[in-house]
This record gives structure tokens, C-alpha cells and sequence, in this order.
């Protein structure tokens, strides 16, 4: 009888379950976080741990692959070696269980199973200081070269290899308290105001059921605060799913609508809500169709875009995207600009922000707001204010880069602004 995963130790059956979601990935083009291990429970948690771990990591799996061998492996077996070289050498496996579940696993499948023999061999050759003598001698992985190259022009070559260096370091968990929180997780205030935990079960830590906090990096926690004091303002945020920043308005005592054209994210945003015991006014709508009854004291943005900000969140973002994304996504942020100022009263005020680390989805979408509307101010915050060094400062807004607090763990990269509409 064929054995179902609950059958398997724990061990090789999160394995199998990483193997699935490499697969959704690097094959399907689907976001790590959509794809189905096939588990559940601990062994869930475990194969997403571990797939995204080898995504993080694959540049150097591939390249000692490529020392070793004469031949591309199939896809699977390819991906089978790249998941243990990255176990035994990143995440401090015991070499022997690894290879021995690496050769199971090559022996499970027709596409697979003629390449046993060259896995056990492979593996076995690597595993010990010899491997990890190659495996520490190889430069660390680089992002593909549709980012690299504007990244580097943007901020440079020292700061690319320190961006690269913080997408390596699997980030702390960051929560946004609400502001009269009474029950919090034990953790370090960052200047910001976020507590930062080293990690955890989410749904396990003090406060959840109370709905005292909700995880949110520490750079997209600044966004609405561009806004300052919001009590008794009517606020859009119209891109508003999950619901993040749509909950600090909230909390703030802002009157919130929260539109969003997806629906299956804005339930995610209505559990966020009803956790929290916020209520906002939902909208599932295209915001360039849709048109609202009075305009706003004010509009958050917080554009689609790359997300080449959260890669240290998402491992999986640079084998996904393609430079032709960033050209249908920035002409999206301009339309939706555009829009968003056709929302506000006269003197009224937008936020727009994208977690872009590539300035053609932020400065440059500002500066050129700026110049089809000259009557626009911007209003370039103070980044003191907001518990941020004074290089964060950047035309018309502030910009964060995922190497900042490196020591502390980093930030999601952001670009934001505050723009104003004449009276
Ligand atoms: C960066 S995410 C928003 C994250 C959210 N602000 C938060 O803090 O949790 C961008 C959102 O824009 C939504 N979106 C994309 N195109 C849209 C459109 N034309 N109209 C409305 N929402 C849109 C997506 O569904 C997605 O939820």
C-alpha cells in the first residue's frame, strides 16, 4: 500500500512537502505562501520553513552544483540536492539523515529515480568539511540581473551587496500594538514603535485572541502615520488588503473605508478586523472604476508594485517576478495616483507608498506626480519624527532599504510621501 504523509517520519515527509512547494514555485510560478504541501500541522510549518530556506539560499546551492557536475540533474533531482545542500550547510542538519531522506525522496519518483545513485553520490562527497570548505568559499547569491542592475545604479554597488547580505537573514516577526494594548509578547521596541520578537507561533503569543496587536513590519508600519493625528478624519485606503495599515487608521480613530479589488484578500482584511474589534466600511472595487459619494479628508495609497522590498520576507519574489512586470506595475501606480487625487477634498492630503526597493515605483512616481499636477505640495517628512535615521530622507519622502538595523534584524524596503491637494 502506498504511504500517506501522515505514515512518514515528520522529518521526510516536511521534506517531500518542501520539495512540493519548490516545485509551485520555480515551475507553477506560484507565491510560496499559495502553494499546497500536501501537510498539515508541524510538518506544514516545517516544509514552508524549509522550502523558503532553499529559495533563500539557491544561488549557492547552484553554483557548487554546477562545480560538481557535468550535466543539469532533472528538475527534481535537481531541486531534491539543492534542498539538502542548503539543510546540511545553512540550517545545520545532521548530514546523515538528509542524504538518506535526499535518496528516498529520488527514488520515490519515475522522473527521479534513475539519478539515486548520482544523488547519494553527490551528496555524500559535499557533506563533509570539504563541502562546507566550497559551500563557504562561494560568493553569496545575487539577485537576478533585471534588479541588480537598477538597484545597483539607483543605490550603488556597496549598498546592493549589503541589500543582497539582509535578504540572506530570515527576519524577526514584527507587531503593531494598538494603542491602548494591554496585553503584549515580550520583545524589543524599535525606535519606529514596532515590537520586534525573534519569532514564534502567531496565533500561540499574548494578546492574539485579544486582538492587542497584529504582525506588521516595521517599515509598513510608517506609511499611515504620514497622516498624523487622523481621529474623526474620513480616510480611504485604497489598496487596502490585508488590512495592515486600514488597522492602524482604524485604531487611530479614523472613519475608515478600505476598498480593494480582491476579494479573497479582503476576507483576510474582515478576520483582521473582527480579531482586532476594529470596523471599517469594505469596498470590493477596481479603484479606477469606482467613484466614491463625498471625497476623503485624506487617502492612503500603498500602490501595487514588485514587492522587492519584502524578499527578505519572501525568498520566493526573485524567482517569480520579471523585469516586464515592473512596466505594467508602474503604469498602474501613476493611474492610481491620478485617481486617488480625483478622492480629495480641496487641502486634503495622500499617502502613496510602494514596498519597491526600485526607485521607478516610488521617487520617480512622486516626482512625476508632482510635475502633471503642479498645484500637488509635497510635504517631506522629518524622519526624527518617526523614529527613523536621517538617511532615510529621500526626494519628497522617505525611503527605507532592507540593510537598515541590520544589527536589529532590518526593515522591509518602502518608499512613502505625503502629497497635499490645494485649498
Ligand atoms: C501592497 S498590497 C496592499 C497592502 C495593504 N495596504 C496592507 O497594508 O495590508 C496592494 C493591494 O492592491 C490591490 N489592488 C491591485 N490593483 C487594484 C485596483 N485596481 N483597485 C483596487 N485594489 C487594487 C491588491 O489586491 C492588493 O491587495
Amino acid at each position: 500500500m502506498p504511504k500517506t504523509a501522515s505514515d512518514l517520519p515528520e522529518s521526510l515527509a516536511a521534506r517531500m512537502g518542501a520539495l512540493r512547494l519548490m516545485a509551485h514555485v520555480l515551475r507553477d510560478g506560484r507565491m510560496l505562501g499559495d502553494g499546497a504541501s500536501g501537510l498539515e500541522g508541524p510538518a506544514a510549518a516545517r516544509a514552508l520553513r524549509l522550502a523558503g530556506l532553499t529559495l533563500r539560499h539557491m544561488g549557492r546551492a547552484d553554483a557548487l552544483l554546477a562545480q560538481r557536475l557535468d550535466r543539469q540533474p532533472a528538475a527534481r533531482t535537481r531541486d531534491i540536492l539543492r534542498l539538502a545542500l542548503v539543510e546540511i550547510f545553512e540550517d545545520g542538519a545532521a548530514p546523515h539523515g538528509v542524504v538518506n531522506d535526499a535518496v528516498a525522496m529520488t527514488r520515490q519518483s519515475p522522473k527521479s529515480v534513475k539519478q539515486a545513485g548520482l544523488v547519494n553520490a553527490v551528496l555524500r562527497a559535499l557533506s563533509g568539511p570539504e563541502g562546507r570548505a566550497e559551500w563557504d568559499a562561494l560568493p553569496p547569491p545575487a539577485l537576478p540581473p533585471w534588479l541588480r542592475k537598477p538597484l545597483a545604479k539607483a543605490w550603488g554597488q556597496d549598498r546592493l551587496r549589503a541589500i543582497e547580505a539582509a535578504h540572506l537573514v530570515s527576519p524577526p516577526l514584527d507587531l503593531t500594538p494598538k494603542p491602548d494594548a494591554q496585553i503584549l509578547p515580550e520583545g524589543a521596541r524599535l525606535p519606529t514603535g514596532s515590537l520586534r520578537l525573534a519569532g514564534g507561533q502567531v496565533s500561540a503569543l499574548p494578546g492574539y485572541e485579544a486582538g492587542a496587536w497584529w504582525v506588521q513590519d516595521a517599515g509598513a508600519a510608517i506609511p499611515a502615520r504620514l497622516l498624523g493625528d487622523v481621529a474623526g478624519l474620513r480616510v480611504l485606503d485604497l489598496c487596502a488588503a490585508p488590512g495592515g495599515k486600514t488597522m492602524q487608521l482604524a485604531a487611530a480613530g479614523a472613519d475608515v473605508t478600505s476598498l480593494d479589488l480582491s476579494e479573497g484578500r479582503l476576507r483576510r482584511l474582515r478576520e483582521n478586523l473582527t480579531r482586532t474589534g476594529l470596523s471599517t466600511e469594505i469596498v470590493v472595487a477596481d479603484a479606477l472604476e469606482w467613484t466614491p459619494e463625498a471625497p476623503f479628508d485624506a487617502v492612503l495609497l500603498d500602490a501595487p508594485c514588485t514587492a522587492t522590498g519584502t524578499i527578505r520576507r519572501h525568498p520566493d519574489l526573485p524567482h517569480l517576478r520579471e523585469a516586464r512586470d515592473v512596466e505594467a506595475l508602474t503604469m498602474l501606480q501613476y493611474k492610481l495616483i491620478d485617481r486617488a487625487l480625483t478622492f480629495l477634498r480641496p487641502g486634503g492630503r495622500l499617502v502613496y507608498c510602494t514596498c519597491s526597493l526600485l526607485p521607478v515605483e516610488g521617487e520617480h512616481q512622486v516626482t512625476a506626480a508632482l510635475k502633471r499636477h503642479p498645484d500637488l505640495a509635497a510635504e517631506a517628512p522629518d524622519p526624527a519624527e518617526f523614529g527613523l535615521p536621517p538617511e532615510a530622507a529621500s526626494p519628497h519622502g522617505l525611503r527605507l532599504l532592507p540593510d537598515l538595523w541590520a544589527e536589529r534584524g532590518g526593515i522591509d524596503g518602502f518608499y512613502m510621501a505625503l502629497l497635499r491637494r490645494p485649498e
